[in-house]
This record gives C-alpha cells, structure tokens and sequence, in this order.
C-alpha cells in the first residue's frame, strides 16, 4: 500500500472496494463505517465511539485513507476490473509478470470481486478473456502458448485444485532458483469460457467453511496461475522467448478470533491464514521500503515462497531497481533444435517463394498481356512500316520495270532509224559505187585506145604528146549528192550509235536494279502468297518486254518480206516482158521466115517444154497453198488491228493484231494482277515503239510500207479478188482499204518451201536493187504491154502453149548473144532491139558503155544457158568462156557465189520504207502483175536474175548489168565505213 502522493510509476496498485450491506447485517441494524468520499479517498468511522463518553468527546475517531482507487458498494465487478487489473494484460503478453490478490478480512467480498458469479464475472474471467483477444490480436507475428493452473494453500499445504486427488503438492526450487509445484496441472487453453468452467470446478474444491462472519468462508489461499510464453514467428538461431505469469489470488480473510468465535480445526486454519498473510504483509511492506530493506522473509509462509519468484523479479521490488524488467531469455538451442530450426526456415523460404512466385507470376500475367499488348502495337506498327517500305520498293520495281520498257522501245526506234539510216547509205555507196566503176572502166578504155592509137604513131610523138591518165569526167549530180548524203548519214549513224550505247547502259543499270529489287522483295514476302505475287509480277514483265521485241521482230520480219516481195513482183514483171519478147520475136521470125540458128532453135525448144509441162504452173500452185497453209497454221504471231468492230475485216495487219494481242496480254496481266494485291504494270503507250519518229507513226498507222499499188488492167487490187496478184499486193492503199494482204497475214514463208526458198535467194539479191530499181522502160509499148500481159486476157497472137504466168526470164540480147549466127540474122532479130533501147538523151560515150554492158550480160546470159541440164555440154563447147575468172561471183552457174554474193549484198534488217519503184513513170504502175516469185525446181536457174538486166533502156539497168562481171558494190553495203573504198579498190 502506498501514500496517495506517491508516484505514478509506482508498481503496486492499491484499490478499495467497499461492498454493500448484506442483509444479515442490515437485520443486525449495522452501520455504514467506511465511507467513499472520492475515487480515491475513503473515510473510515470509529465503530467504538460513543456520544455519551465526555471525556473522548470532541475527538475525532474517523480515519481517513487514501487509495489508488476506491470503490464504493454502487461500482461493478467491469468497473473494479478495468481499474485494477486490465492494464496487466498489455505487459503480461510483453513478458512482465504480474500479482493480483484480494486482500482483506473475511467476508468482505474478496471471492466475489476475484471469481464473480456466472452473471457477474470477476477479475478471472475478465482478465483471461481480454488476454485471449490480446493474443489473438498479435499471433501473426508472435506465437504464444498459454497455461493455466489453479491451487490453494490450506494451512500451509498445497493442493490442486483442478485435479484435487493428486494430493498435497510440494514446492521445489530448480538449480535457477525457481520455486516450482511440483505435479501441479496445467491446462493450455485459449477458452474463456472453458477456463470459466475450469475455474468453478476447482474453486468448488476449494476448502470454504461457515463460519460467524462468512458462511461460505474461504480457509486458504486460492492460487490462479497463468503463465504466457511468446516468441516470433521468425525463427532465428537465436530465439528470443518471453514468458510471463499472472497471478490473481483470492486470499482467505483474515480474521479476529474474538470475532469469528472459531475453535478447534477452524481456529488452527484461522492461525495459519494470519500467519501467512502476516508474512506477506511482511514481504510487502519490505519491498516498499523506500529505504530499501535488504532482506525479504518469503520463507515465512508458501505463499510468500511461492510468491517469492515473482518478488524476486525486480520489476515488481521497486525498492531496489525502481523499474520494472521484462523476462526475457535467450534460449539456447542444441543442433537437433538448429536442424529444426532450418527445416522451419526452409519450409518459412519455400513459403515465401511460393508467395513471391504467385505474386510475381500474376505480377508476370499482367506484364505479359501488357508486353502482349505492346508487343501487338509494335508488331502492328512495324508491319504497318513493312508494308510501307514493301510497297514503295514495290513501286521502284514498277518503276524500274517501266523504265526498261521506254528504254527497250527507244532501243528499238533507233534500231529502226539506224536501219533506215544503213539503207539510205548502202543506196548511195552504190551510186557512187557505179559511178566510180564506170569511171574505171572509162579510163581502161581510153588507155586501150591510147594504147592501139601509140602502135600507129612514132613512139617519140607518143611519147611526148599523149598524156598520163584520161581526164576524168566530173562527177554527176547523184553522185555528188550521194556523197553529201553518206557524210550526213555517216554522222547520224554515229549519233544513233552512241545514243543507242547510252541507253543499253541504262538499261543494264535498270536491269540490275530490278534484279535487286526483285530479290529484296521475294526476301520480305512474308508469305508464299505474296511471293507468288511478286513471281508473277515480274513474269508479267518479262512477257512484257518479250512481246515488244516479237512486235518488234514481227515488223521486221514482216517488212523483209514485202520488201522481198516487191523484189518479186519486179523481177515477175520484167520476167513477163522477157517473155513477150521471146513470143514476139518467135512470132516476128515466123511471120518474115527468118532462119533460126540451131542453138537459138534448141532453147527456144526448151523454153517451150518447160511450158508444155507447166512446171512452172504447178510450183506456182504448190506456193499458193503453202502460203495458205501458213496463214492457217500461224507460224508467226498473228497480229491484227487493235480496236472494236474490226472482227469482221478478214485482211487484219498483222503489226496491228501484234498490238492488240499485246494489249490483250497487257489486260490478262491486269486481271491476274488485280486477283491480288499488287498492281499490275500498266505500260504507258503499247504502241510507243512506233510513238515518236515519223518512221514510227508511219509504222503504227500502216506497221509497214509497202509498195505502190500494182493495178491489174488499172484496177485496184481488191477488184483483183482471189487472184496470185493478191499475193504480191501488199500496197498501202489496198491494205487500207481492207484489202486481202496474204504475205502480211502470214508474216513469213515456210523455210520448207522451195519455191518460196528460190523466190527469197532471189529477192535477197535483188531487193536493195529493187528499191533503187527506176520502173523499166520496156522496149514494147506500154500500152501493148498492158494489154498483152493481162492475167484476165487471153494470149495473143494464138500462141499455142503461151501462159504468161510461166513466161521465162530472158533478152533480146540474151538471145542475141547465145545463138552465134551471121552478123544478118543476129542483125535481123538482136540489134535493131539493141538499137531501140537507146534513149535519144544518151551521149555517144553513154551508148557505147551501154553497148558493152549488154554484152557482158549477154555473156552472162550464157553462163545462165550452161545451167540448163539439156545444153549444159553443148554449151561448154560453144559457147567462150567468161572473160574473167578473178571473180568468183562471176561462176554465175554455180549457185554458191550466187548464194554468197546474195547473203552479202542483203542488209541483215532491210528498210522499212516505201520503195523506189512508186516513181510515178507510169507505164510500170501499169505493168500486169506477175505470178508469184518461183522457180521450177528441174531447173534450178540460181542465175535468173540476170534476166533482170535484160532490160537496158535505162541508166539504172545498164548499172546493173555489169555487176555480173565485176565485183559487186552490193557485197558491202553492210560495211558502210569501207564500202567505198573496196568498192574502189575492186
Ligand atoms: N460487492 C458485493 N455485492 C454484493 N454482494 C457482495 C459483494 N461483496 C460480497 N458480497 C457478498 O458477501 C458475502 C461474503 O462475500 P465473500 O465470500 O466474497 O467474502 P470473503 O471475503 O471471500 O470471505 P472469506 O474470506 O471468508 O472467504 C457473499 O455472500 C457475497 O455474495
């Protein structure tokens, strides 16, 4: 007990709890002695005063006390306990013991306010409750275990009360100085309400006697004991463990023997409480000592031993240390507990794992559909910007693409023009050629002259009079416009040249960069589909640029063949005239019985077999339907005219069918193209090959020019329906005008063909002749010729085996020449035509180098006359041999030279132009056309164009007639750098 001015750390709580008046003691008319006059202080009456005692009068007998708390008769047993006990629970789960005893005489209410009834609990009760709620509140981190056990102390003797036969308990101190009860029960609990039970149970064991004051007197000392052991849930090597005890004692009452007029058993049981609570008392007032006592009795009772071990704790003797300690042991544990230690620390870090692996993992679903989500935007992004960069890449392909596509067709434009060009040049190395070969000629005369003149004069006159070297003639107006021409040509061959190097440069480049691009793509086609795509995107291209060069080689083709074509007609033509020559010179013999050399009569004899047999008549059928054939069989392209409504017109160009079908490609390359992603490549101008030059505006509004119309009797060629003329009429007016184009519709004649064949060795070798042919001046009349030479009309004269279609290639002078009969006869029949080609401009010099051109072709004539099977020894013995052998074209009747001479004379690409022969003389336009171009295979007259020749009323003739003796300008038209030169060195 202390002074209420003590300190409020003070470690021992005093309360006063004054109970209300039973009513035995209200029956005995008691009085209220103790009085709460505060919640502190309580005021005590002398029971023994008495008014009547003069002397004690006016002296005060009450006594005034302070407590920590005082309770009075209206406080609860809820009040009483949060004031005295509630605040132990905190420091008891942190490991500070604590005593709690009811102290006071008997009957006072001790056992009400400590064990309570089942309506209105004690402190017992209520303190383990709010300790269970206390432990529950902190079990996550600390694990607890809590005990209980309940005893009494009776006359100095312990017993348990929960397990009451077990006896008298002993109290037994451990080496540590730990006063324990030995065999006492434990209860672990976490129950208030079992605890409850519990504590009915043993407080019915308890020893309780009636006495004068109390009749359930309580005769010892009621011991609860709660012990609390704590440590952390982590477990460490050095384990902290805090245990702490709770005891709440109900002592027995003190008691006056004089009051509770005990004797005996209860009197000696009366002796032993006031002994024991005398001692306490006494242990109390020691360790309260300000002074400080040094030495504390316990051993005067069990309870004070008992109570020693809580004593000797120094937080509960603030005497000594003046605060109060916490029970704290550090435990030291052997290797078994560290190897349980570490299994619990194991399965304390497999815990956590897991912990963390299930947070992290939904820490993880949640970054994964977040890095999925980013992942999808990025991946969407990118492919976005890959598609982007696909197709511009796509689009450079495209670009590249169609770039080639320009430079291939401009590649083609000058390929063109520098054929134009090559064509141009050739025509005018060959004038200049003639001129130059004229000029020799010239000058091998004047020196022969010269020389036959030197042989009648002294040779001193000679020496000193005749000069060196003729004088040379100047030149003509062709020629020197030929030579003007060759130095522009030769300059805009060059040009084209180096235009056309620049440009497959650039092509290259652009092939390459294609190439690249092609492969960049196919390597970013993220699927076989798009790859797929792009194969075809790149094959719609090459078919592209294939199908501009068949258009290309379609029109060249298509160009030699009615370039050679023309050739024919020509070379028909004037085969026609040798043959009305032959009739008529036949028919003017006949008519004045002029004598006919038997050679003369031998040939004739032949010519009119061949006839008889129509050989020729046959091979001529034999071509028509070849070339049908061929049409039908479409061995080139078939090309027809671009546009609508023209199904109909059966003559089609077949440069404009190759458009067409081009842009039908083109179309089919879009439909597939737009059955997927990609654009298809649309080229700018299908026709832009022929777009820009004049050249190829006329190629693409006609393809190809062709001859001048040959009428027929003056006749269209469309009025020439189903005819053989219709093969050879090829004119732009007729095909305009829709009319049947056969050669242009088969593009090409069969290589198997041999007439075909004959026909095409020949125009090879005739057709740059041709274009620069003049229209030959027959030595008939025009008009006669035009009659007599009409396919509609019938023979004239009632010649009996005449057909005009098989007439033979032949000349007056060929004749002339081959039948070596007396000068009358030859006179009769050869001369006076030799006379009548003479044109009335000719200079005598100019009809005197006509005269022997004649004879050269005459001769060669008869080199033509030995290829005949039936004359070909007789002919070698009659006839002289050729002047000159130097030459091996001049081997007329051996095919090869021929052949040679005409692979050499024919430009590899002829001109795509309109020939010469559309000079409007006239009367050639009126010539009759021919059959087509053939030759009876029996025969084989390789050596037929010299028939060309025969006629040599014009400059033009007379110029070819001597390139079968000398070497031929033609052989190196190709080469227009030397041409000139070797021609003038031959
Ligand atoms: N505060 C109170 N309110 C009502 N009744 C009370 C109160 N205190 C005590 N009593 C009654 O007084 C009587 C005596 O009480 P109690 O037995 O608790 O005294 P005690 O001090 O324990 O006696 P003892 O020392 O002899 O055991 C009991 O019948 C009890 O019910």
């Amino acid at each position: 007990m202390k002074d209420i001015g003590e300190s409020k750390d003070q470690q021992l709580t005093v309360a006063l709890r004054i109970r209300p008046v039973s009513d035995a003691e209200q029956e005995e008319g008691a009085t209220i002695a103790a009085h709460r006059l505060d919640e502190q202080m309580v005021i005590l009456m002398d029971p023994l005063e008495d008014p009547d005692d003069i002397l004690r009068a006016n002296r005060s007998r009450e006594k005034t006390y302070m407590f920590d708390v005082a309770f009075d008769y209206l406080a609860s047993q809820a009040e009483v306990y949060r004031a005295t006990t509630k605040g132990l629970i905190e420091g008891l789960i942190s490991g500070y013991n604590a005593t709690v005893f009811a102290y006071g005489p008997t009957g006072c209410g001790k056992t009400y306010t400590m064990l309570g009834t089942d309506k209105e609990p004690g402190i017992y009760v209520r303190t383990l409750n709010d300790l269970f709620r206390a432990i529950e509140e902190t079990s996550d981190d600390m694990l607890y275990s809590v005990s209980m056990s309940y005893l009494e102390i009776y006359n100095e003797m312990i017993r348990d009360l929960l397990n009451p036969s077990s006896g008298f308990l002993d109290l037994r101190e451990d080496s540590k100085g730990v006063i324990q009860v030995a065999g006492i029960t434990e209860v672990s609990t976490i129950n208030a309400q079992e605890i409850m039970e519990l504590l009915v149970k043993g407080n019915k064991q308890r020893t309780q006697e009636p006495t004068a004051a109390n009749r359930t007197s309580s005769r010892s000392h009621a011991v609860l004991q709660v012990a609390v052991r704590q440590q952390s849930r982590c477990r460490d090597v050095l384990q902290e463990v805090r245990f702490a005890r709770l005891f709440m004692i109900d002592l027995a009452g003190s008691e006056r023997a004089a009051q509770t007029q005990n004797r005996g058993q209860r009197l000696k049981e009366g002796a032993h409480i006031n002994r024991s609570l005398l001692a306490l008392g006494n242990c109390i007032n020691a360790l309260s000592d300000k002074n400080g006592a040094k030495y504390v009795n316990y051993r005067d009772s069990k309870l004070t031993r008992l109570l020693k071990v809580w004593y000797r704790i120094p937080h509960v003797a603030p005497a000594r240390s003046g605060s109060v300690k916490k029970n704290l042991v550090n435990v030291s544990y052997h290797i078994a507990q560290y190897t349980n230690i570490i299994s619990d620390l194991r399965c304390e870090v497999q815990r956590l794992k897991k912990k963390i692996a299930d947070q992290s993992s939904r820490q993880l679903t949640s970054e994964r559909a977040d890095i999925r989500h980013v992942q999808a935007e990025v991946q969407a992004h990118s492919s976005q910007q890959s598609r982007a960069e696909t197709d511009q890449l796509r689009e450079q392909l495209l670009d590249a693409f169609r770039q080639q596509m320009v430079i291939r067709r401009s590649l083609l434009e000058l390929e063109n023009s520098s054929m134009e060009i090559q064509i141009d040049t050739s025509k005018h190395l060959l004038t200049i050629a003639d001129w130059e070969q004229e000029q020799s000629k010239h000058r091998r005369k004047w020196q022969a002259e010269r020389k036959k003149e030197s042989l009648k004069k002294d040779e001193s006159e000679k020496d000193s009079d005749s000069p060196e070297s003729p004088p040379d003639s100047n030149e003509s107006q062709e020629v020197r416009l030929a030579r003007e021409a060759l130095v522009t040509l030769t300059a805009e061959q060059k040009k084209l040249q180096r235009q056309k190097v620049l440009l497959e440069r650039r092509f290259l480049e652009l092939r390459d960069q294609a190439r690249r691009l092609e492969e960049l793509l196919h390597r970013r086609g993220s699927s076989d589909e798009q790859r797929e795509v792009l194969g075809l995107l790149c094959k719609v291209h090459e078919l592209e640029m294939e199908n501009t060069e068949m258009q290309s080689h379609a029109l060249l083709r298509d160009s030699v063949i009615r370039q050679k074509n023309l050739v024919v007609q020509r070379f028909e033509q004037h085969r026609h005239l040798c043959d009305e020559i032959i009739q008529q010179q036949r028919q003017f013999m006949d008519d004045h019985r002029l004598l006919v050399p038997p050679r003369l009569q031998e040939l004739y004899d032949v010519y009119m077999r061949e006839l008889d047999e129509r050989k020729l008549e046959r091979a001529v059928a034999l071509d028509k339907v070849t070339s049908r054939q061929t049409v039908q069989d479409g061995s080139l392209p078939k090309i027809s005219l671009h546009g609508h409504g023209r199904d109909n017109v059966q003559e089609v160009d077949s440069d404009q069918e190759s458009v067409r079908n081009a842009s039908s490609d083109n179309r089919r390359a879009q439909i597939k193209a737009r059955r997927h992603t990609l654009p298809p490549i649309l080229p700018e101008d299908n026709n832009r090959v022929f777009k820009n030059s004049p050249h190829a505006r006329q190629m693409r509004n006609r393809t190809v020019v062709t001859p001048p119309p040959i009428h027929i009797n003056g006749k269209g060629s469309r009025e020439v329906s189903h005819s053989v003329s219709s093969h050879l009429d090829s004119s732009p007016e007729s095909s305009e005008a829709g009319a049947d184009v056969l050669l242009s519709r088969t593009g090409e004649i069969r290589p198997s063909n041999i007439v075909v064949k004959a026909a095409r060795r020949r125009s090879k070798a005739l057709e740059v002749e041709a274009l620069r042919l003049a229209p030959p001046p027959s030595p008939l009349d025009p008009k006669k010729q035009k009659s007599t030479l009409s396919l509609t009309e019938a023979p004239r004269r009632g010649l009996p085996v005449r057909r005009p279609e098989l007439r033979h290639a032949t000349s007056d002078d060929n004749l002339s020449s081959s039948t070596g009969e007396g000068p009358n006869l030859q006179a009769t029949w050869t001369r006076p035509h030799q006379r009548q080609v003479t044109t009335k401009n000719q200079t005598p010099r100019e009809n005197d180098f006509e005269t022997r051109r004649k004879k050269r072709r005459s001769r060669s004539f008869e080199v033509t006359g030995q290829a005949l099977p039936q004359s070909k020894t007789a002919a070698a013995q009659r006839f002289r041999p050729l002047d000159s052998t130097s030459d091996p074209h001049l081997h007329i009747n051996r095919q090869a030279p021929v052949h040679r001479h005409q692979y050499r004379a024919v430009p590899p690409i002829p001109k795509v132009r309109a020939p010469l022969v559309s000079q409007p003389t006239g009367d050639v336009s009126d010539l009759q056309v021919c059959p087509p171009p053939t030759l009876i295979p029996d025969l084989c007259l390789p050596p037929l164009c010299t028939g060309f020749h025969a006629d040599s009323s014009t400059a033009h003739l007379n110029k070819r007639g001597s390139h079968l003796r000398q070497p031929q300008p033609l052989l190196y038209i190709n080469n227009t750098g030397n041409s000139s030169q070797r021609a003038r060195r031959h």
